[in-house]
């Protein structure tokens, strides 16, 4: 293993519609540098030494998977995007442990939207809660004044951003802790927007890793065009 690394799964949510992004396709397959976003952020795992298999879950009518050579890559597997984004990762979890994955494996849940992830950061959470007995996430500490809003979209109140951060992806937690908080938290009907907030529900504490605030998630026009203004750079 790379540097002592440990070994891992890599679940790749890619079932959104990408409303907000309001493009003629969903956001992960729009292009960026030459390729689709969705393959940017395949590309950090498949070219990691300590991948054990990725699952990508598409939505049951995604028109543009089959077309992506990736989809033909036999690392990856696909499983059947949900209704939510936890339901597209319960699902990947659930064919993971269908194929025989075991509870203490690692799983890395990472957006399809996150094109720029670095492997320096991919390998400081790993190389950092290798031995975690939780899990946690890259994160960023907040930068900028933080203000909560009345009803009317005034400022109510500025928060004390001193121990605020803004969760990213990748995402890590043993499998079997991760399936039965998802599955839990669902079942309980509980907003979960990410595999943090799930464990958190089921009584643990993640750990907070720190990592590039360019590992952004493509959400708005304006963060594609961004990112391609940063790869045309390369
Ligand atoms: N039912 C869903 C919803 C989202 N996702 C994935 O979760 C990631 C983060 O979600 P988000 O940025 O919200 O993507 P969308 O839901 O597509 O965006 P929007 O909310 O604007 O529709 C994306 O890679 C998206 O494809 C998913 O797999 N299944
Ligand atoms: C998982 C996530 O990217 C962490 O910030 C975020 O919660 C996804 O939220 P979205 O509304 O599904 O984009």
């Amino acid at each position: 293993m790379s540097q002592n690394l440990p070994a891992f799964w890599a679940v790749i949510p890619a079932a959104g519609v990408g409303a907000r992004m309001a493009a003629d396709r969903p956001k992960q397959y729009l292009q960026l540098g030459g390729q689709t976003i969705l393959e940017h952020s395949l590309d950090c795992f498949l070219d990691h030494p300590c991948v054990k298999g990725v699952v990508v879950s598409v939505a049951a009518d995604d028109p543009y998977w089959p077309g992506l050579r990736c989809a033909h890559d036999p690392r990856i597997q696909h499983a059947a995007g949900g209704q939510e984004r936890a339901d597209s990762v319960l699902n990947a979890l659930l064919l993971l442990h269908a194929q025989g994955a075991a509870d203490s494996d690692w799983v890395l849940v990472h957006d399809a939207a996150r094109p720029n992830l670095a492997r320096s950061d991919l390998d400081r959470l790993l190389a950092e809660l290798a031995d975690d007995p939780v899990g946690g996430l890259l994160a960023v500490p907040a930068r900028d004044t933080l203000k909560r809003a009345d009803a009317k979209g005034r400022v109510s109140a500025t928060i004390d951003r001193s121990t605020v951060w803004q969760a990213y992806t990748p995402q890590m937690f043993r499998l079997g802790a991760l399936h039965r908080a998802l599955a839990d938290s669902l079942v309980a009907d509980v907003a979960i927007t990410d595999e943090s907030s799930a464990i958190e529900w089921a009584g643990q504490a993640p750990r907070l890793i720190e990592g590039r605030s360019d590992n952004i998630k493509v959400t708005r026009p304006e963060d594609l065009e961004w990112l391609r203004q940063r790869w045309a750079k390369r």
